[in-house]
């Protein structure tokens, strides 16, 4: 078994998980499902959060165990999961690699940024793994027996150095600055089947077709984006504002860092027009926390689930503000640097009701710097589908959501990546099973 061992700068803020109990989470999921249906079950689609990399070696990714009740893969020879919220590549560091030829450009926590750090950094640690991926591209790997992941354009290009006009990494690049190209994985197109279950997992029966691994964006927006006409907001730990591109449309060919809307691959090469704030629900859970801390601090103990309820009852009954919250407290990808502030301070406005508004507020202003509300109604949306944990349980929340955007705002029943990367095996290999 080998891990990644880092000795850490001071300076750096990695983020990792453990990929064992990502699995045994994944586990006990499946084993809370009826087994009368598992058995039903006629393929498998898988979406994960994009942009992390996990390293494994071939052939010693997960052993299979048919002890307990069930069958079920455990990880092996794996790493930790570095995850899309890493920090540890400083603009500093970003700024001295080479320049992709891609649309998109590098940002801390994308997997390729990530390699070359460990490259730099930590590059024993690359030798024990021979492959590489994200954590979805691991399941499917694991689940059908492949030696080398698939991955699909999507989950590629949010590692970055990926051209997805030609549909390839930047190999002769990224070569030339001594990156370690075979661990990228081969692409596959989204929608389509990676392999089959190499044995029975769970009740669902061997040989099930999987899908190749959507990136959880492009799920979510599947699951709910009705019309061309609809634009999805997602409010959880972070914010994504989408808005689907006419097909045809081809992204400028150049990488620009400091362009707060990105265009990420979808289905059939077309575009979802994306501001991904990396600033959302994790603003107001650092609020809270804050706050418990202050009251643990005074020798008071309360619940953060206390905190909510009062922060946002609070509020609610504090309809305006002048108070101005910028709540950038983790800067964004085009604005690494940039982090909060708090402007129009005056004493009538510090209550709780008055600073939780301010938040809230600040957290749609923030999007809404990032793409102006205004270029949604000149691409055509009409409409905004909201989701996410941290919009549906805040109300506050949703009225600055309706106060800033010039759409009606409707809130989907089942918004979700894991419908979505269901309802794609379902509509696109519907064909593909019959015959
Ligand atoms: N009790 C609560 N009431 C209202 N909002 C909450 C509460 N607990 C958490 N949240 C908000 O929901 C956000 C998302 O939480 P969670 O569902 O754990 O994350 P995710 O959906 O990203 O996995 C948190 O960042 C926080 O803003
Ligand atoms: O970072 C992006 C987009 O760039 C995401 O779609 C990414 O895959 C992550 O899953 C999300 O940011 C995290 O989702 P959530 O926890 O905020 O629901």
């Amino acid at each position: 078994m080998a891990f990644l061992v880092f000795s850490c700068p001071s300076c750096w803020t990695g983020q990792e998980q453990d990929v064992r109990r990502i699995i045994q989470a994944l586990n006990e999921c499946l084993a809370a499902l009826p087994r009368q249906q598992l058995r039903k079950v006629c393929s498998i689609g898988v979406s994960g959060q994009m942009h992390g990399v996990m390293f494994w070696k071939t052939g010693q990714g997960c052993e299979w165990t048919e002890g307990g009740a069930a069958p079920v893969f455990e990880p092996r020879a794996v790493s930790q999961l570095v995850t899309w919220q890493d920090g540890r590549c400083s603009s500093k560091f970003l700024a001295s690699l080479p320049q992709p030829e891609s649309h998109l450009s590098v940002a801390t926590g994308f997997g390729c940024a990530t390699i070359f750090w460990l490259l730099k950094n930590s590059p024993e640690s690359l030798k024990s793994y021979d492959v590489a991926g994200t954590i979805h591209d691991y399941v499917v790997a694991m689940l059908c027996g492949l030696t080398r992941p698939l991955m699909s354009d999507q989950n590629a290009a949010s590692w970055g150095y990926f051209n997805t006009r030609r549909q390839s990494w930047n190999l002769e690049i990224l070569r030339a600055a001594g990156f370690p190209v075979h661990l990228l994985p081969d692409i596959a197109e989204p929608g389509s089947v990676a392999g089959r279950t190499s044995r029975a997992w769970f009740e669902i029966p061997k040989g099930t077709p999987v899908g190749v691994a959507l990136g959880d964006l492009q799920a979510s927006v599947y699951s709910c984006m009705a019309q061309r006409t609809d634009a999805v907001l997602n409010i959880s730990t972070s914010v994504q504002l989408v808005a689907s591109m006419p097909s045809g449309f081809q992204p400028a060919q150049t990488p620009d860092p400091t362009a707060p809307v990105a265009y990420f691959p979808y289905f059939d090469r077309t575009y979802l027009a994306v501001a991904a704030s990396l600033n959302g629900g994790n603003v107001l859970a650092t609020f809270v926390r804050m706050l418990v801390q202050w009251m643990a601090d005074l020798g008071l103990e309360v619940e953060e689930s206390t905190v909510y309820s009062c922060m946002i009852q609070a509020a609610a009954q504090q309809r305006d503000t002048c108070l101005t919250i910028t709540p950038t407290v983790l800067g964004e990808r085009h604005l690494p640097d940039q982090l909060a502030s708090v402007t129009r301070i005056s004493s009538s406005d510090l209550s709780l009701g008055h600073v939780t508004r301010a938040l809230c507020r600040g957290i749609i202003q923030n999007l809404h710097s990032m793409l102006p509300f205004q270029q949604l109604r000149e691409w055509g949306v009409e409409r905004v589908i909201g989701s996410g944990s941290a919009l549906s349980r805040n109300e506050v929340l949703k009225q600055e959501v309706q106060r800033a955007f010039p759409f009606p705002v409707s809130y989907g029943q089942d918004v979700d990546a894991a419908v979505g990367a269901a309802l794609v095996m379902l509509q696109r290999n519907f064909n593909q099973q019959e015959s």
